[in-house]
């Protein structure tokens, strides 16, 4: 059998999306474990007052790349960044670009995507499918091309409770839609969204479904895979644990968690959280890039890479796992004690949004108002607000996944690729991956420093000390001006206090008689 690094031995291999999260990994995995590959040629575009080639350069750089570098000191001279715009015509590459792309380009992995759900549907549509459909017509250029690989999402069919590996048939003819959409302007457009997208939540999976169906369509020109992530959280093993570069999805909850910002959300607690580590889903897609290629399969094959149907895991236990770990390592400068609570009950969140959001940010920025600063308590949370309610639809319910197509393509695998390239979610251990990923987002996204630790938990027990002080200063608050002032209250506050005196001594009568 063909190992899957000898197949991508001498290959040339097309990446859009390679500076985004998950192209970052796809690009270091190639390197590292398929080190006879020949050349990488990512499209990239200008940005942030960045040339392609200086965010290319800067990105090789990245803590992420320190194993390759390690081994292969000189890796970047197989990268070549081409400049494009996936949104312009053409995806704005140049003729020469193209010409040299159709002459020699093994495989495509096409990553690049807007994954922001509350992206109008106009630019959603451009970048998510006309981008794709541009995409495939140069990949029908290209002579020596063995796979196109797409990168879907798990969610694009996410009106369906159960979701099989097949492409289900777009909720509209793509070509009618980009074509009514031209002459409309964006306030129309944004008008009739809703009604478009119909019982998906957002335009991000109501243009992902429309992408898969033309991707689809040039199954019988093209070899073809579909590759399906569920929620992409950050490394499990490779190339280090814990590896994560971004707020989106769960990581942008569990830092508002572990900043003691967070404490109520509106989630399921025995829904399945379907979180898919990065370096599972990225060797998922080499796996099915050398199957594709070698094995040709007749129309295009769809792998659902999930955990839920395989090793499930739920809500509410990673919000045990995410509170305890912070609290071991806690963030720096945390506005209160890690301490979130989910639920799916609307008042009660509403009620805790109200006492733990709400409140406190309007005693914090009283507090910077009256010392002369800028208040900023209420902004964040009200953008916290906007994010969460975005994320709720998706962990307040679950689906079910099938992976057929998953287990085939681990059982064509060679025994030594199963490892080298492991999506074998069962071996997952969530405690242990819920820890690395805390720790992950603390090191790589806030860059913190571990050895910080000891200062973080001592700022925690001032925290804790606070809040004692201030519940205690409520209580007597309390006492004062409800208890002392009326009989009632004081006739009910002296009946709990004596009942609780008679439990007492009642349990430490029976544990005399037992001893
Ligand atoms: C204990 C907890 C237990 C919890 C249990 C429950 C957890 C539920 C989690 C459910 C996850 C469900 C995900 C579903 C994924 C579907 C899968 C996919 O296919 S799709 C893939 C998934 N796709 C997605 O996940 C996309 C979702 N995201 C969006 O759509 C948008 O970001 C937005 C609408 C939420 C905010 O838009 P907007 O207001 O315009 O804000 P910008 O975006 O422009 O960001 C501005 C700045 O803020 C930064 N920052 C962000 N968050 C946080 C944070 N929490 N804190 C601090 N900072 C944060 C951000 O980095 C940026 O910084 P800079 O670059 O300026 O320096
Ligand atoms: N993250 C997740 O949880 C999940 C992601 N997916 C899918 O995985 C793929 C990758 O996602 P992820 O890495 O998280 O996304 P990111 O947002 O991190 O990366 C998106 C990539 O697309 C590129 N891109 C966006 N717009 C353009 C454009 N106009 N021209 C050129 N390039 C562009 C970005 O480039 P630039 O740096 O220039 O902006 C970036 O490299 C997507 O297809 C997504 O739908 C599926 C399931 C879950």
């Amino acid at each position: 059998m063909f190992r899957m690094a000898e197949y991508y031995a001498g290959k040339s291999v097309l990446i859009t999306g390679a500076t985004g999260f998950m192209g970052k990994v796809l690009v270091e995995k190639l390197l590292r474990s398929c080190p006879e590959v020949k050349a990488l040629y990512l499209l990239v575009r200008p940005k942030a007052g960045q040339s392609m080639q200086q965010r290319v350069s800067e990105m090789m750089t990245c803590k992420l790349f320190d194993r390759v570098r390690e081994d292969d000191p000189d890796f970047h001279r197989k990268i070549i960044p081409i400049s494009s715009e996936l949104t312009q015509p053409g995806l704005a590459i140049s003729p020469q670009d193209g010409e040299k792309l159709a002459s020699c380009i093994n495989i495509v992995f096409h990553c690049a995507a807007t994954i922001r759900f509350d992206e109008p549907l106009k630019h959603a549509l451009q970048l998510n499918v006309i981008a794709t459909q541009q995409l495939l017509s140069l990949a029908k250029q290209m002579h020596h091309l063995e796979a196109f690989i797409h990168i879907s999402t798990a969610y694009a069919n996410c009106n369906r409770k159960h979701i099989d590996e097949v492409i289900y048939p777009p909720p509209v003819e793509p070509r009618k839609l980009i074509e009514s959409l031209e002459w409309m302007d964006d306030g129309i457009v944004r008008d009739i969204t809703p009604r478009l997208i119909g019982d998906r939540p957002n335009t991000y999976t109501y243009t992902k479904a429309l992408a898969e169906f033309v991707v689809q369509q040039e199954q019988d020109q093209l070899n073809i895979a579909i590759i399906r992530p569920s929620i992409v959280g950050a490394s499990w093993q490779e190339p280090f644990p814990g590896w994560i570069d971004n707020f989106n999805g769960p990581s942008g909850v569990f830092i508002a968690a572990g900043k003691g910002i967070l404490r109520t959300m509106r989630a399921n607690n025995d829904a399945v959280a379907d979180l898919i580590p990065v370096d599972v889903v990225i060797n998922l897609t080499l796996a099915a890039g050398w199957y594709t290629a070698v094995h040709r399969p007749k129309s295009a094959l769809v792998y659902n890479c999930t955990t839920g149907g395989i090793n499930p895991f739920h809500w509410g236990e990673i919000e045990h796992h995410v509170i305890s770990s912070f609290k071991r390592n806690p963030l720096e400068q945390a506005f209160r004690r890690p301490n979130a609570n989910i639920t799916s009950n609307y008042l009660i969140n509403q009620y805790w949004i109200l006492v733990s959001h709400k409140f406190p940010a309007f005693i914090y920025d009283l507090f910077l108002r009256l010392s002369g600063q800028k208040p900023q308590m209420m902004r964040i949370f009200n953008r916290l607000h906007k994010a969460i309610g975005l994320l709720e639809y998706f962990s307040s319910q679950d689906w079910e996944w099938n992976s057929e197509n998953l287990n085939m393509l681990m059982s064509q695998m060679t025994p030594e690729d199963r490892k080298t390239f492991n999506f074998d979610v069962r071996q997952l251990n969530w405690p242990e991956y819920i820890e690395n990923y805390c720790i992950g987002t603390k090191k790589y996204v806030l860059n913190e420093d571990m050895s910080d630790i000891p200062a973080a938990r001592q700022h925690l027990r001032k925290l804790r000390n606070i809040r004692y002080t201030f519940n205690t200063v409520l209580v007597v608050f309390i006492w004062r001006v409800f208890i002392a002032r009326s009989q009632m209250a004081r006739n009910i506050w002296y009946f709990v206090v004596s009942l609780c005196f008679k439990f007492l001594s009642y349990f430490r009568a029976s544990s005399t008689l037992t001893n």
